[in-house]
């Protein structure tokens, strides 16, 4: 007999954990939470060796398929998408930057018939997790909140160019900013998911306090591969799973499957499960229950990866100095502080407002203190081929810096669909970047912007200058001019993972919607999708923060529906 339970939620990620949290606080409801992955691991929380765990099993170990538009510099022309498979998914492997949008984003999702999820709709989602544990910001009790799991700290460490480009900012007419207040436009150090010099994650934050309930079940290791669904009545009444890849078993939903798989695997799993394209499924095998577009409206933030500034002094992050590496170790080990606590090198934002002057940013610069090409294995994580790799080697024994330029809001969209019906191939991704010629126009205008700062006093006491030597296949082109930086873009393609939008929110009248504003899949019963791949048009955030909103707003829907219907 399967085992039953009033809620299955599918993949311990971001929002799988919150809402395992939030849901088993209802001391008669039974959870289960299936997650592919294993355990975290302390090393997978030292928040420098972020890169680390592309390495290991603890990524799934996405590649786009090959296109002629973007990560052409890339090994095999593909982008790698490295997503986690672990208890906390993949809050494990990323770069704790909290970042929570823009109002603008959240009232656009409301204009377009998202009742519901407006800015001030939203916001007490955002601060019902929050911990914040910096002070000058913890006083504003609007926008920021102590009480919640998630701490919110600065990163213990920085470089002295970090604060360089923070101090760059006012004298390039921007603000020192709080990016999650009111106003979003202007430059800050992090604010970073971070305990103690350790990275949170959504398991560390949500999941270990909950586990001791009796009322939650965690299995891990076990891929769940298709969700249960009665032709006859449409209604999802659990899951199929197979346990270390090899028992095969079953769970049954009393209430609610809900899936928190994330932004591939979300809607990869609804179409195994006959949810999806009809021509598609057909195409493939799947017997067809519900004809939806899921897997479209895919959307991600990228970046030039290769946008490299060097400085005259030690003011930057090197890797060549390897005693100092050991006495940073041991530094991290005995006092949870220095270079290690440098979360993946990112140190400081900035969010431009380059056309229009609306508060809604188009850019977002990430500034890191050291760059990709200063350490090899980073190049390759990234997926950077070996022949372009030559006029950067350098970088790795000089004070050198990145600056990386983010379009924001792409208007350029992709897709992803399934191989073949069988759960364990990786479903295809086009991601469909620079597509759209404003992409790009936007994305070089931020280049321009971001090399600008250079010219400020904070940097210039520090000799700072644009590294000069031209990115091999671009080199046809004047350097600097704007076919360089197009040509740059298009082959040194730098995303920064926010994959989301396939199983996109919107109201019955939208013909792309897989979801209604209650995160229902339409037209099944007892079926949500709760995570990043329910946002219909990507916000100006790095997308945990959001993840968390969305899981935290479903389980309060959930709880009043099902409270409700008692
Ligand atoms: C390298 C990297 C750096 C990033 N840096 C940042 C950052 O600094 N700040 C930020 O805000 N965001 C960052 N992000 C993005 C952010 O981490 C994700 O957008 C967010 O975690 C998505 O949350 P989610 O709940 O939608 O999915 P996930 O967190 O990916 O969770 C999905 C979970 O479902 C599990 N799962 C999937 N399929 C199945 C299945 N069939 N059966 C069982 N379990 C399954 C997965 O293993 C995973 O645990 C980064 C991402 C990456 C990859």
């Amino acid at each position: 007999q399967p085992e039953e339970y009033d809620f299955i939620i599918v993949g311990g990620g971001a929002a799988g954990c919150l809402l395992a949290d939030r849901l088993s606080e209802v001391s008669e409801w039974n959870v289960l939470l299936i997650e592919a992955g294993g355990e975290e691991n302390f090393l997978q929380d030292i928040p420098a060796l972020a890169s680390l765990s592309y390495y290991t099993p603890a990524n799934w170990g996405y590649k786009t398929e090959k296109s002629s538009t973007a990560c052409l510099g890339l090994i095999d022309g593909r982008c790698n998408w490295p997503r986690g498979k672990v208890l906390g998914g993949t809050t494990v492997l990323n770069y704790m930057v909290y970042t929570r949008g823009n109002r603008k984003d959240y009232d656009g999702w409301k204009t377009q018939g998202c009742e519901g999820w407006g800015y001030d709709d939203v916001l007490p989602y955002f601060l019902r997790s929050e911990n914040m544990r910096i002070p000058t910001l913890a006083n504003d009790k609007k926008y920021h909140s102590t009480e919640g799991e998630l701490f919110i700290t600065r990163p213990p460490y920085h470089t002295q160019i970090a604060s360089d480009f923070v101090e760059a900012g006012p004298q390039a007419g921007y603000k020192d900013i709080d990016y999650n207040a009111a106003t979003q436009i202007g430059f800050s150090f992090l604010q970073a998911t971070m305990k103690n010099g350790e990275r949170m994650s959504s398991n560390r934050a949500f999941l270990k306090p909950a586990r001791q309930r009796k009322n939650l079940h965690v299995v891990n290791r076990s891929l769940v591969t298709k969700i249960l669904i009665d032709p006859q009545n449409k209604t999802a009444y659990g899951v199929e799973y197979k346990y270390l890849g090899i028992f095969k078993t079953e769970a049954v939903a009393r209430k609610e499957v809900i899936l928190s798989a994330g932004a591939i695997n979300s809607p990869q799993l609804l179409m195994l499960s006959g949810i999806g394209p009809k021509e598609h499924l057909q195409k493939v095998g799947v017997p067809v229950i519900q004809d939806l577009r899921v897997g479209f409206n895919l959307q991600d933030h990228i970046s030039l990866g290769t946008l490299f500034f060097t400085a005259n002094s030690s003011v930057t992050a090197r890797f060549d100095n390897i005693p100092g590496d050991a006495v940073s170790l041991l530094q991290y080990l005995f006092t949870r502080n220095g270079t290690l606590t440098m979360p993946g090198a990112i140190e400081a934002l900035a969010f431009l407002d380059i056309d229009d002057s609306d508060g809604l940013p188009e850019i977002e610069l990430i500034f890191a203190g050291t760059t990709v090409a200063s350490l090899l294995p980073v190049w390759f994580a990234w997926g950077g081929k070996l022949e372009i790799y030559a006029p950067y080697m350098s970088l790795a024994i000089q004070n050198a810096f990145s600056i990386f330029p983010i379009l924001l809001h792409p208007k350029s969209r992709g897709w992803l669909t399934l191989k073949d019906k069988n759960p364990e191939t990786k479903p295809l991704l086009y991601h469909n970047y620079l597509t759209e010629k404003q992409d790009v126009e936007i994305l070089v205008k931020g280049i321009k912007r971001a090399i600008q700062l250079i010219d400020t006093e904070a940097f210039q006491r520090h000799g700072v200058k644009l590294y000069t030597v031209p990115l091999p296949p671009c080199k046809s082109h004047e350097f600097g001019s704007d076919a360089y930086w197009e040509c740059s873009i298009r082959y040194m393609t730098f995303t920064v993972w926010h994959q989301c939008g396939t199983c996109k929110m919107g109201p019955d009248s939208d013909p792309d919607a897989v979801v209604d504003p209650q995160l229902k899949v339409r037209g099944i019963r007892h079926l949500r999708v709760v995570d990043t791949s329910i946002i219909p048009v990507i916000p100006a955030a790095h997308l945990t923060a959001p993840a968390y909103m969305i899981a935290e707003k479903a389980a309060d829907m959930i709880k009043q529906e099902w409270k409700a219907n008692a």
